[in-house]
């Protein structure tokens, strides 16, 4: 079995332990916490195999949420705001630049989940600025799964293909997951009843109207993928 190691980072009450929790729902092994670090431990099947994934949920709490240790034992990053406070906004991308100064490695991969689209009327932080990242709502359980299972495939992806070291291989063949995910999602959506759907610019709409936009980027903060897929609805 292969193990794959997260660290989930964001800001105070931006909804990190929700969004962990909903996307290990059933699978969890452990309580839900918010006052201290706390390390879920789930498998997942991937592709036909089983994965075991190790999911630290960090503490906004701490002084320093990532440290040395916490980003080299970590093989990929989960950074959340509230789409409610521009704060959290600029502390994510704070803490992307934290991590990309303390790892050595060239490739390190970020989701950016932008939290609370629930909540959209409240909204302070908009779609159109900033970095592409997935738009989620952990409370109603839109698209958490989709987010965290399209970034665990490209990362195990990028893994395998850095084992065979050969970075013009990995491009090609991230895009070719991209499109394989996006027709996944387009059948899954249109077995849905159309209940979601995704225009032009990858936004991905919801029966209640635009809820996720989303994609990969590496430390360097360059986009690792372009999804085409369609929104899940809740998944
Ligand atoms: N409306 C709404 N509320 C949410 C959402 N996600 C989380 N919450 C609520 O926001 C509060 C904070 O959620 P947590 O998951 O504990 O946030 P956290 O980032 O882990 O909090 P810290 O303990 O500060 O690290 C809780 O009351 C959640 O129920 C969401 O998508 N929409």
């Amino acid at each position: 079995m292969t193990a794959l190691r997260i660290i989930v980072l964001g800001g105070h009450m931006v909804g990190k332990s929700a969004a962990t929790v909903r996307f290990l729902t059933k699978r969890f092994i452990g309580e839900y916490s918010s006052d201290t670090d706390f390390l879920y431990r789930s498998s997942i099947k991937e592709e036909g195999q089983l994965i075991d994934v190790e999911v630290l949920d960090t503490c906004a709490k701490h002084i320093h949420p990532v440290d040395e240790a916490k980003a080299s034992w970590a093989d990929a990053f989960v950074v959340v705001h509230s789409i409610l406070s521009r704060e959290s906004f600029i502390l994510a991308k704070d803490l992307i630049q934290a991590i990309r100064n303390l790892r050595s490695s060239a490739f390190t991969p970020v989701l950016l989940l932008a939290n609370m689209t629930d909540l959209d009327h409240r909204r302070q932080v908009m779609t159109a600025e900033g970095r592409e990242y997935f738009e989620v709502s952990a409370a109603e359980d839109v698209c958490v799964a989709l987010a965290f299972r399209t970034f665990l495939h490209e990362v195990r992806l990028a893994q395998q293909q850095l084992r065979s070291s050969s970075l013009k291989r990995r491009r090609s063949s991230l895009a070719t997951v991209s499109r394989r995910l996006g027709a996944m999602f387009g059948k899954k959506d249109s077995a849905n009843g159309g209940a979601g759907a995704s225009n032009s610019n990858g936004i991905c709409s919801g029966g209640g109207g635009p809820v996720a936009f989303h994609s990969l980027t590496d430390i360097n903060g360059n986009r690792k993928s372009s999804l085409d897929s369609k929104d899940v609805g809740k998944t």
